[in-house]
């Protein structure tokens, strides 16, 4: 591989208009911070093991799996030995040793030890956290079922207190009672936090989590009364061991539920939470995670498209000219800026999810449960807006690259299959929207009453006979009211729609689901008050409907969104270069930061497995035979 920086691309970076490195330090906080990123970056990057492994396409799952579980233990060893303390050193020694590879032990530092801290009693926790934290105890959150997913209420595995033997025996009814799809469950964990319908003096209190061993500490092997295995291979998640579990009666320790905020006393009383949800805790604090995740996701396969774009030569723009930059087409503009610029705006909203998860989950680990409706209302809609507008935005990445873009060698077919799950996991994402919906109707209808509502959603009680001030400057204000006349409209037409139903006589039920479809768009509008011009374009017809902007301002909007793509196109290179992915972070042959393009293809696809014999032994299994058969035979057509 040449060391050369295609000329291109240099001229890209030496004509855009700001230091691209300025922008890298506001991303990551300082230039203190991006030094030290590197450095870390650069560990990994000398690391001969953590690079020995070869694409992990070019594995089948069995090595995928053993890789990633060698490469998460060997990470764990290393960042014993470098001593790393603060958790974003150790986040990015993690995400560049493991680049697009899930980890096996994922869910037990991202779900079942932080459920462990936040669920159990602080007696539970001084017990059970040391030991998951040094790995003693491996584990994952065991919730979804054959049958259900979505509605947790209708789980059906069961855990009877037995009042004689201080035991809680937890079963699998039914077949469609089997746990399903967990992670790690089905090779790598040996306890997991088990959802499941807490019945005790012959009542039923709803689901609860309790900790279970599943496999033996001495050797592994899974404990008497269960069935556990790997439910196949899925879209994505190929290191990830996803599995099913069958429990035949089987019995743990009373103190194995996690009691922090509901009990069962020795005598089997129960002893009810403060708020039924509460226990859903652990699903709030990922749905802020995934926020991240998917501006980490797209914003990589926007480094990706925009750095090909600027090297791939496709076409004459100028008749007899020399072939163009396709990043010089309008359309290519269009398909990847307004990308960009959302995954700047995912950052920020994700930056200022964190922030409200942070005040509210303390306040709630305080006992302060006012704002928990608000929280759960914006990590769903969140959630679900990041995730469904993020994984359309990468697919729009993969086919801006043309068929590089569809090899595996892009990078991008493999950061879509791993995000895509999370419009599934964590809460199915129109269920997530509707939950937001439930929010929103019940605050507009508190606002009409007059009651105060929290700044995020006080918008919904705006003047909605205002029309728009916008003139030629497109000016923020004149956006930022745009976006919230059209939500507060949109929300309050699926308001009135309910209504309306309930004054048919439907009941409350029927009424709110026939009007879940507007409720859904309202949601998404919602959740949209993040970023301007591009939005109003691609939804003009919402901004319209009541003729809140006028044929003028129609025309405004059309011509500066183009406008907005030439003011862009000198600093796209530059913007995503400020993401700061070194390229062994971006496992891309397109996205290089050299863009020697050609060169990576070829040399990647030279060590593709099926290249390591000339002639592959189908040919004298199953070709050369067949050639043989039909040399020998009368029928000319089969000579064709
Ligand atoms: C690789 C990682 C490495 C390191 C670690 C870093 C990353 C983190 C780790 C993991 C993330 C990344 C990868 C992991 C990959 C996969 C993990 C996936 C895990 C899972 O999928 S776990 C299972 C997830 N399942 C769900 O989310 C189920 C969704 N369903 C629900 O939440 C509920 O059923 C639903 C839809 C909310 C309905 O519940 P219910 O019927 O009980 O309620 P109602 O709708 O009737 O509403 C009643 C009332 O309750 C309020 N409410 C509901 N939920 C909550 C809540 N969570 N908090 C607060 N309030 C809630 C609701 O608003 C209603 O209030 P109201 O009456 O309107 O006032
Ligand atoms: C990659 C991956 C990893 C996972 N990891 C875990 C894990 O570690 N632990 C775990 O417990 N689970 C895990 N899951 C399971 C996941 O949490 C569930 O699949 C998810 O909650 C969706 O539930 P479901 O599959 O029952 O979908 P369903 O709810 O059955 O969805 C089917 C359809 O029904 C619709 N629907 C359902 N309810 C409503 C409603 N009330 N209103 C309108 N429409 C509705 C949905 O919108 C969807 O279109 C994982 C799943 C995936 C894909």
């Amino acid at each position: 591989m040449s060391n050369e920086v295609n000329t291109d691309l240099l001229k890209e970076r030496s004509t855009a208009t700001f230091d691209a490195e300025r922008l890298t330090e506001f991303i990551y906080k300082g230039p203190e911070k991006v030094k030290r990123k590197r450095q870390i970056q650069n560990i990994v990057l000398q690391d001969k093991f953590l690079q020995s492994f070869k694409p992990t396409e070019f594995y089948d799952r069995d090595g995928q799996y053993n890789n990633a579980v060698r490469r998460q233990i060997y990470i764990m060893d290393r960042l014993e030995e470098l001593g790393f303390r603060s958790e974003t050193d150790r986040l990015n020694f993690r995400e560049a040793a493991a680049p697009v590879e899930l980890s096996p032990f994922g869910l037990h530092s991202g779900m079942f030890v932080p459920t462990l801290e936040r669920q159990g009693t602080p007696e539970q926790s001084r017990k059970w956290v040391p030991l998951g934290k040094s790995f003693k105890m491996i584990g994952t959150y065991a919730q979804t079922e054959l049958g259900h997913g979505t509605f947790i209420r209708g789980l059906e595995t069961t855990a009877t207190f037995d009042p004689e033997t201080q035991e809680f025996i937890l079963d699998s009814p039914t077949l469609s009672s089997i746990k399903y799809w967990p992670g790690n469950v089905a090779k790598t964990v040996n306890h997991c936090l088990v959802m499941a319908q807490l019945y005790t003096q012959g009542k039923c209190h709803g689901t609860h989590l309790f900790l279970v061993q599943v496999r033996s500490m001495e050797d592994h092997t899974i404990m008497p009364g269960l069935e556990i295995g790997d439910i196949g291979p899925k879209l994505g998640f190929d290191g990830v061991d996803n599995g099913f579990m069958k429990f035949n009666k089987y019995r743990i320790p009373r103190m194995n539920m996690l009691m922090r905020y509901a009990k069962v006393l020795e005598n089997g009383d129960y002893i009810k939470p403060k708020n039924a949800k509460l226990t859903y805790g652990a699903m709030v604090m990922v749905r802020v995670w995934i926020v991240m995740d998917a501006f980490k996701a797209l914003s990589r396969a926007t480094v990706i498209a925009v750095r090909y774009s600027a090297v791939r030569r496709q076409s004459e723009l100028r008749p007899g000219g020399e072939e163009a930059q396709v990043i010089d087409y309008q359309t290519q503009q269009y398909k990847l800026f307004p990308l960009l610029a959302t995954s700047y705006a995912f950052l920020l909203a994700a930056e200022g999810m964190s922030q409200i998860y942070a005040k509210i989950s303390s306040d709630i680990e305080r006992g302060n449960l006012e704002d928990m409706p608000q929280l759960h209302a914006l990590a769903c809609g969140l959630k679900a807006f990041c995730t469904w507008v993020g994984c359309e935005g990468i697919e729009v990445c993969r086919m801006s690259c043309g068929g590089h873009g569809y090899s595996h060698a892009s990078g991008i077919p493999k950061i879509y299959a791993n995000i895509v799950g999370a419009c599934t996991y964590e809460g199915e994402n129109t269920v997530m929207m509707l939950q937001t919906a439930r929010y929103l109707s019940k605050s507009y209808f508190r606002g009409q009453r007059g009651e105060s509502l929290p700044e995020l959603i006080q918008y919904l009680t705006i003047d909605l006979n205002v029309k728009s001030t916008l003139g030629e400057d497109c000016s923020f204000e004149s956006l930022v009211a745009a976006y919230s006349h059209r939500a507060a409209r949109m929300v309050a037409t699926a308001c009135k729609l309910q209504n309306a139903n309930k004054q048919k006589g439907m009941p409350s039920h029927d009424a709110w689901n026939k009007s879940t479809v507007p409720f859904i768009a309202a949601t998404k509008a919602h959740c949209h008050l993040l970023y301007a011009v591009y939005g109003i374009v691609e939804n003009m017809g919402e901004f319209m409907q009541d003729g809140y902007f006028n044929q003028d301002q129609i025309s405004i909007l059309n011509r500066k969104v183009l406008a907005l793509l030439e003011d862009i196109r000198p600093n796209a290179v530059a913007l995503v270069d400020a993401f700061d992915y070194p390229d062994h972070l971006l496992q891309s042959c397109l996205g290089r930061y050299d863009g020697q393009v050609y060169e990576a293809l070829y040399e990647n696809s030279k060590s593709s497995p099926l290249n390591n014999t000339d002639i592959h032994s189908s040919y004298y299994n199953y070709i050369r035979p067949m050639m043989q058969k039909r040399s020998k035979s009368k029928d000319i057509s089969a000579k064709l």
